[in-house]
């Protein structure tokens, strides 16, 4: 584990457009000498209703600025988060776990240079490589250390990146299962969405 403490700093109501949830705020204390993690790492979780009875529908979402708040269609993140509230709203619980890792772990402003490379013909991974990044530098700790601190040992994940389902599991968390992340594609991210499926082993569908 690569933290020294994670720690809740905030838990409040938080009324949404999919209902009543809880927004709990928590920071984890990154073990010194590590020279690629801050030296905090904060992430935010939205809570709806009984999370401890069964196994509840979890969603890890990475920050995509672009997506999530400019409802960017060169990804589907924007519909993926608005599917997963709707998902944990229609079954009146869940979590949804908002991690800031933007653009895989690169940051914004490398996420626009490799949009840049992409509108050159390159796709998502080739662009990160270029760009002298691997093609997902995400680790899903935070999210697990989190799960743990809510008292929630096993979930039914909404995704499709079975990186994300291995790393639950290494940790301690057993995902009881997968449940689909698939949104329409649009025209303009059905490149994005091949190359996750195509290099990255994404289970579309
Ligand atoms: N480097 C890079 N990151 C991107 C790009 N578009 C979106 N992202 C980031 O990709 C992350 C979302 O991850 P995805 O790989 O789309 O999906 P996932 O969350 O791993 O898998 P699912 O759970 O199936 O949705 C967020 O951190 C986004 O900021 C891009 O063009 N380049
Ligand atoms: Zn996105």
């Amino acid at each position: 584990m690569s933290f020294v403490s994670v720690n809740k700093v905030a838990d409040a109501q938080f009324p949404t457009r999919w209902g009543q949830f809880r927004i709990l705020g928590f920071e984890g204390l990154v073990t010194p000498g590590n020279p690629t993690r801050k030296a905090v790492e904060s992430g935010v979780a939205l809570v709806m209703g009984d999370i401890h009875s069964k196994p509840p529908i979890v969603r890890i979402h990475s920050q995509c600025l672009t997506g999530d708040v400019f409802h960017s269609l060169r990804c589907d993140c924007h519909d993926q988060l608005h599917k997963a509230l709707g998902m944990i709203a229609a079954e009146g619980a869940g979590i949804l776990l908002y991690e800031n890792q933007e653009g895989r772990g690169i940051g914004l402003m490398a996420k626009l240079r490799a949009y840049e490379l992409q509108d050159q013909g390159l796709d998502t991974i080739e662009a990160n490589e270029q760009l002298g990044f691997e093609a997902d530098q995400r680790n899903f700790e935070l999210p697990t250390e989190m799960l743990k601190a809510l008292g929630v040992p096993a979930v039914r994940l909404i995704t499709n990146n079975p990186e994300k389902v291995s790393a639950l599991e290494t940790t301690g968390i057993r995902v009881v299962e997968r449940l689909s992340a698939t949104i329409p594609t649009e025209p303009t991210f059905e490149r994005y969405i091949e190359t996750k499926r195509e290099k990255m082993g994404h289970l579309v569908g």
